[in-house]
């Protein structure tokens, strides 16, 4: 062979070798006895076997099917031919095989082999453990900070960059994880969650990674595969990372950088493929001068951050969340919807909500389940909340409205709703229709009552 030839040999090689890589489906090549002579990145995903592993590999272990070797034995060309694919751990994945048979000289040399999953329901499908709840849809609110951090998300959600998202407890750091999935390339894929707080430290390891059978006392036979493997093209949402201990830190780190893992008491190095968003509430920065947490890590994770503020930031969406959550627990419990007085309504907005929407959540179910007729007042709420009031009624200059004055204040009060309502949804049909919602009471009583202001301050 000539250097020219040589050469040119070489290119093409390379060529192919490139076009294999862009293909999203798994392909193997194989010579003609069928061992395995080329493989694309995607088929590593597939088998959970590297390429190196996959190349001479017989394709009898790969593939259950003892016909598709004879097709390719004897060139014969396959489309949609049903074929089970045999993934390292034993388990068996139904595909369709495409054969492109190669020929030298009218000679069969081998076979192009293409797969594509069969449309069965796949065992993530069906484990409803691995599906999203939320949406961005779901993230109620319109203050700034939480418009500018949809926004911020929503721009992110497509890449597969990795995200860490910061915030208190109860802030929605899991329900924004969960929008992000459910709008990115990955939403049919797996949404796993492993909360590193929770599971106790000697399970960790092996919940994250998996392990193979006989790994450990105690081990579930045939092995099993761990968070890593199970968010195969999908998000996995590592929460709480603040709370991994340091020997896993350094075994995350290496994670991130191979993007393959290791069962344990396995030896294969399994490709990764999901998209990684962690979450904390703890302040890593100050865990990374404590030597706590690993700053290396910290990088690793630290690409795209996301803060989801306090509640108590932004008092705005209160009136969202109220609303929701006011309808959500009148439904599921079959109660009509209650409305606030200005002081209870400025309770709410006055406390500082350190339990974030999680606390406000149980605060109106809490409401929504005591029987004090349709208005809430200071005294239906509980008594943490109350308490912050009542702190401030022993201030000087808020005088506690008298009791004789109380009747008077309900209408008052109840109007000064209706008007801020209208104000802040508009005087159109639609803006009253929101505003009846928004204040739990019909339409056609919200007309009343607007009429009844009207002619007492021609507030139409
Ligand atoms: N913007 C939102 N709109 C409506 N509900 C929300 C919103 N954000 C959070 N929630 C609700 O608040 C509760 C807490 O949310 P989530 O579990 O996502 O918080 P977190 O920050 O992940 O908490 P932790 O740090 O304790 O895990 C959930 O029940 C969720 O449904």
């Amino acid at each position: 062979m000539t250097d020219q030839t040589s050469k040119e040999r070489k290119m093409l090689l390379q060529e192919v070798e490139g076009l294999l890589s862009f293909i999203a489906f798994p392909i193997l090549v194989v010579d003609c006895s069928g061992r395995v002579i080329h493989v694309n990145p995607t088929a590593e995903h597939v088998w959970r076997r590297s390429q190196v592993v996959l190349l001479n590999q017989a394709l009898q272990k790969l593939v259950d099917s003892p016909q598709l070797i004879e097709f390719v034995e004897k060139g014969k060309p396959l489309r949609d031919f049903p074929v089970d694919v045999l993934e390292a751990a034993g388990r068996r994945h139904p595909y369709l095989c495409r054969l492109h048979p190669l020929f030298v000289n009218r000679q069969v040399e081998g076979a192009i082999l293409q797969f594509t999953e069969q449309v069965v329901e796949t065992e993530f499908k069906k484990n409803r453990k691995y599906v999203t709840r939320y949406s961005f849809e779901d993230i109620r609110g319109h203050s700034p900070s939480t418009m500018a951090l949809k926004e911020q998300a929503r721009k992110i959600a497509k890449s597969d960059s990795t995200v860490l998202i910061r915030g208190e407890s109860g802030t929605g750091k899991e329900v924004l994880a969960q929008s992000i999935h459910h709008a990115s390339t990955r939403s049919t894929g797996p949404f796993v969650a492993i909360n590193c707080a929770a599971i106790p430290e000697a399970l960790l390891e092996s919940e994250l990674f998996g392990y193979e059978d006989g790994a450990f006392t105690g081990a579930k036979k045939g092995g099993k595969p761990g968070r890593f493997e199970l968010a195969l093209h999908g998000t996995l949402f590592l929460d709480e990372i603040g709370d991994m201990p340091s020997y896993l830190q350094a075994k995350l780190l290496r994670v991130l950088q191979e993007r393959r893992i290791e069962r344990i008491g396995g030896s294969e190095s399994i490709p990764v493929d999901a998209r990684l968003i962690a979450a904390t509430h703890k302040d890593l920065e100050a865990m990374i001068v404590s030597g706590q947490f690993r700053e290396d890590l910290f990088y690793r994770l630290h690409v795209i951050p996301l803060y989801v503020p306090p509640l108590r930031e932004r008092t705005e969406d209160l009136y969202d969340l109220i609303q929701f959550y006011m309808k959500f627990f009148g439904d599921r419990l079959g109660k009509e919807p209650k409305r606030f007085t200005t002081q209870a309504m400025k309770c709410l907005l006055d406390y500082h909500w350190p339990g974030n929407i999680r606390e406000l959540e149980n605060t109106m179910e809490y409401i929504v389940n005591l029987e004090i007729g349709d208005l809430v007042t200071i005294s239906s709420l509980p008594t943490t909340i109350r308490a912050n009031e009542t702190n401030e009624e022993v201030q000087p200059a808020i005088v506690p409205p008298p009791p004789t004055l109380s009747e008077f204040s309900l209408e008052k009060t109840e109007e000064q709703l209706i008007i801020q309502a209208i104000q802040r949804f508009g005087k159109s049909t639609e803006g009253k229709r929101k505003a009846a919602e928004f204040l739990g009471i019909s339409v056609a009583t919200l007309y009343r009552r607007l009429s009844k202001i009207n002619r007492k301050h021609t507030f139409t």
